[in-house]
């Protein structure tokens, strides 16, 4: 048997992703030791039960005293209090990243906590479904899938190399790329179509009284596909929202300016518009497919979340 990749691993949060993340590290045996530890009681009990890690503690700064790989999945609000918890309890040379969607707010939250005797590698894996908590994650999520990390600059080479492995070792392939850049790619690749989900599921709710019930009774595809979005964690996506402010107002006005050009050529009738616009977005929708397909884009996740 291979020696695994890292002695002891701590999970701070067990939800969906460091659920699933537990999952792959047991399944694919890359930790002696997996230490689970987070917030609630409760939460930590089912992490048990489910079998997810060796050892489990409410305390993070118990959980990370001799870990060598540390990986923080919880709310992008909650980042810097972990990091505050934890720094002085960190093993020299441990490797501590995380998992949240945005990054430039998580770094500057964590990185003045950490001493310079750890390595701060903040990650985010571009995977994930609208479900939380432990029950929710399953192996392989993040088979196929992008992962991106963020290395401030100086970031010590072998230590990028050993957490960019070990993100491989789950299946995903993985980025480099500056934060700033990261919270404007996600802003219009996954905060927008969060938040326009957000938006048009309540729009409708509140319809409801003028189109007496008939918007659930209704209900057609194209509304339910924004309903699977908009049950996504409010706490997740409140965080979100309030930490990757500026990229999200910058996409939201371009947003609305595409959105009133295109209220222009409805109203006045402008059929060659809406017909170029809609044939340019199928292509992209087919250019996804397609890379999806040559990616693995994991199938079986489509089939393991529609299952929850
Ligand atoms: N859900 C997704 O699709 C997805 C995908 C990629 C990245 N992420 C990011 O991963 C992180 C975790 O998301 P998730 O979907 O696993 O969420 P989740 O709600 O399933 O799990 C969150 C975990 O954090 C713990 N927690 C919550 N508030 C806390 C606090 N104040 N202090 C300490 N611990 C706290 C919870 O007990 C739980 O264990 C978030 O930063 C999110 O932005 C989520
Ligand atoms: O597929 C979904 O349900 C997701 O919301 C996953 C998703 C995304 O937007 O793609 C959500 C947030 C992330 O940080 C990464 C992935």
């Amino acid at each position: 048997m291979m020696a695994p990749q890292f002695e002891t691993i701590a999970l701070i949060g067990i939800g969906l992703i460091g659920s699933s993340i537990a999952r792959d590290i047991r399944e694919k045996q890359l930790a002696g030791t997996i230490v689970v530890s987070t917030r609630t009681e409760a939460t930590l009990k089912r992490a048990e039960q489910l079998g997810l890690g060796d050892r489990y503690t409410l305390s993070a700064a118990e959980a990370v005293k001799n870990a060598d790989l540390v990986v923080v999945s919880v709310p992008v609000g909650a980042s810097g209090a972990i990091a505050a918890e934890i720094a002085a309890h960190l093993k020299p040379g441990a490797i501590v990243t995380d998992v949240g969607s945005t990054k430039g707010s998580v770094i500057a939250q964590m990185a003045p906590h950490l001493a310079k005797t750890v390595h701060f590698i903040p990650g985010h894996p571009i995977a994930g479904t609208e479900h939380s908590g432990p029950d929710a994650g399953f192996a392989g999520l993040f088979r196929g899938r992008w992962c991106i990390l963020t290395p401030p600059p100086g970031t010590d080479e072998e230590a990028v190399a050993r957490l960019r492995l070990f993100w491989e070792t789950l299946g995903s392939m993985v980025d480099e790329m500056d934060p700033e850049h990261h919270d404007k790619v996600l802003a219009i690749v996954s905060h927008l179509p969060h938040i326009i989900a957000y938006n048009i599921v309540g729009t409708a709710d509140d319809l409801e009284t003028v189109t007496e019930s008939e918007v659930i009774k209704y209900s057609a595809s194209g509304f339910r596909d924004f309903t699977r979005l908009a049950a996504s964690d409010p706490t997740m996506w409140r965080d979100v929202c309030l930490h990757n402010k500026d990229a999200i107002l910058e996409m939201l006005a371009r947003f609305s300016e595409d959105l009133a050009s295109l209220q222009r050529a409805i109203r006045w009738g402008d059929g060659d518009k809406l017909f170029d616009l809609f044939t340019r977005t199928r292509a992209i929708r087919r250019s996804i497919i397609q890379a999806g397909q040559d990616t693995a884009m994991p199938d079986f996740g489509r089939h393991a979340m529609d299952q929850k």
